[in-house]
């Protein structure tokens, strides 16, 4: 067995946590949220730069795309940046708690104490990450986490070079980096830059019918040979 990484890097949806927890929690959450949320924050840069960033002429059509976007489940940064800033406020409210399958809790703690380093690399905004993993129904597993990197940071989840971003801001050797998430062509884009990656497949998941080619693949965390 080789020597265990330094960090691991966690993908959410589908792999920490249930995509329909995203999905119908989060998303129903932010649906109807988008408009009034850019209405009433339009001196926010962050909100007029992803506004703009969306092309829509009005704000009905602003809105329209960004609802677009999340039918077809587009990671697309001014949506995840909107989304992200709603979300946080949600989270903020005592409205919106974040669901994580039962082995990742005990998981994610027991590496911690053993010394591996944790870090989330998602498509959803890192002002989102945090209250994700604060809020959870298995208590507050933020304090865990040392590094949070999304599509702004890092760059689109499917290109080597946002791994080589993150394997620089971390200071450490892709090959000393594990990554984990449910989607093959992510971890095909991470092992390109030299990381070891495992395939999350869970029951019920979309990644169920998924092909992870020669990546390794387990079930739940406590599958995660690599790393005991
Ligand atoms: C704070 S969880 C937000 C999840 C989200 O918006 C998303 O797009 C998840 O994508 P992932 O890269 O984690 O599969
Ligand atoms: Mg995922």
């Amino acid at each position: 067995m080789s020597n265990p990484p330094s960090w691991i890097v966690l993908d959410i949806e589908g792999t920490t946590s249930s995509t329909e927890s995203v999905h119908v929690g989060l998303y129903a959450y932010a649906r109807p949220r988008l408009g009034p949320w850019i209405d009433a924050h339009r001196d926010d840069p962050d909100v007029t730069a992803a506004v703009a960033e969306t092309g829509g002429a009005t704000a009905e059509e602003t809105v329209a795309i960004l609802h677009g976007w999340m039918d077809g489940d587009v990671k697309a940064t001014p949506l995840k940046t909107l989304q992200g800033q709603i979300w946080a406020a949600g989270f903020a409210a005592g409205e919106l708690t974040a669901h994580f399958f039962p082995d990742v809790p005990p998981v994610l703690r027991r590496w911690h104490e053993e010394g591996r380093r944790l870090a989330v690399f998602s498509s959803g905004s890192v002002a989102s990450q945090r209250p994700w993993f604060r809020h959870t129904t298995a208590g507050d597993l933020s304090v865990l986490v040392e590094r949070h990197f999304d599509t702004v940071n890092a760059g689109p989840k499917r290109e080597p070079g946002s791994y080589l971003k993150i394997a620089e801001a971390l200071g450490t050797p892709p090959g000393d980096l594990l990554f984990l998430s449910d989607v093959p062509a992510e971890l095909d884009a991470a092992a390109a830059a030299g990381w070891r990656t495992t395939g999350v497949r869970r029951p019920g998941e979309p990644s169920e019918a998924a092909g992870f080619g020669a990546h390794p693949v387990v079930a739940s965390f406590e599958e995660i040979e690599e790393i005991k």
